[in-house]
């Protein structure tokens, strides 16, 4: 079977004014993403992932190399077909309602369905936006447009979905919900391309990250080789009696850090304390941990 993403080589550069020297965004970079796989695209901003993204869409050109899905080049309009795409500020007619807007998506990737009208539903549905669902989007706020295109994007049973920074516009609940929702698309046999700078919520979903750094694909990894021992770990927790490594943040709120083979003992001093647990999230960033991993300071 076919790669689900083949990129080879591929540069991409920009001209900011029609005679002003070419700017590299994208210089030799070879990925393959498997069907079937989940895969993080992380880097810092300007690292090149949007560029990365709007090529695998079609949408810009390459200077150089090559990139495929599922075999087809992508400037082939076929390679598009059954490609799930929610961009970072997704642009939606916004005089047309989300029934509308899905409608429109499973028409044009020409998905046979007896009850069109009611799939949509049941996606819009799942996404929370059931009762909006023939409001013009015009009104929306910004995270209820992200899961307009979210539902669209899946609506049509993509076989590649590629999201650029999916979660970027959602409060905590909606981060929640599609994180859920992208999990289960995975576990159904879909496969995920997607750019983040969140560690914690990439962390929930790839199988591989790859960082990109100044244009260039500095090294892929699977999530736990990126957090050795040495890590911290941040805990947070609400009690009222202290607990020895925790300082106490405001009104009965307290804070602390541990390196990650000491977590368990922290957390049963807290549990013996009788805090209540509120968080315990990664210190490192995304872009430290990968430097780690590729040995740079
Ligand atoms: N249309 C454009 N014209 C000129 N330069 C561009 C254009 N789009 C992107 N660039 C430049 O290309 C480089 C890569 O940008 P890109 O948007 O791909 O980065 P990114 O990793 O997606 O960043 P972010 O996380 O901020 O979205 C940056 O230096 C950016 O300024």
């Amino acid at each position: 079977m076919s790669a689900a993403i083949a990129i080879e080589d591929l540069h991409k550069s920009y001209r900011r004014k029609l005679k002003s020297p070419a700017v590299p965004a994208l210089r030799g970079v070879t990925l393959t993403v498997e069907a079937g796989e989940a895969f993080g695209f992380i880097g810092a901003n300007g690292a090149g992932k949007s560029t990365a993204i709007k090529i695998l869409m079609g949408l810009i050109a390459v200077s150089a190399g090559s990139a495929r899905i599922f075999d087809v080049p992508v400037d082939d309009p076929r390679a598009r077909l059954g490609l799930g795409y929610v961009p970072e500020n997704p642009y939606l007619y916004d005089y047309l309602t989300p029934l509308e807007i899905l409608l429109m998506g499973v028409r044009l990737h020409r998905l046979q369905l007896d009850r069109p009208a009611e799939h949509c539903r049941q996606w819009l549905d799942r996404l929370g936006l059931g009762a909006v669902a023939e409001k013009p989007i015009r009104s929306f706020s910004k995270g209820m447009t992200q899961r307009v295109a979210i539902a669209q994007a899946l609506s049509i049973r993509p076989r590649l979905l590629v999201l650029d920074e999916p979660l970027s516009g959602l409060d905590p609940i909606g981060r929640r919900d599609v994180v859920e929702i992208l999990s289960e698309y995975k576990r159904s046999g879909g496969t995920l391309f997607f750019t983040s700078h969140v560690l914690h919520d990439v962390e929930r979903l790839a199988d591989r990250f790859g960082l990109i750094h100044q244009g260039v694909l500095r090294a892929v990894r699977a999530p736990a080789e990126l957090t050795g021992d040495e890590e911290m770990v941040q805990v947070r927790s609400y009690g009222r009696l202290p607990v020895d490594g925790m300082r106490e943040d405001f009104s009965g709120r307290w804070i602390g850090e541990v390196p990650r083979p000491q977590l368990w003992q922290r957390l049963e001093a807290l549990r013996q304390a009788e805090h209540v647990l509120l968080e315990v999230r990664p210190t490192l960033s995304l872009e430290v941990a990968f430097m780690h991993a590729v040995g740079e300071s």
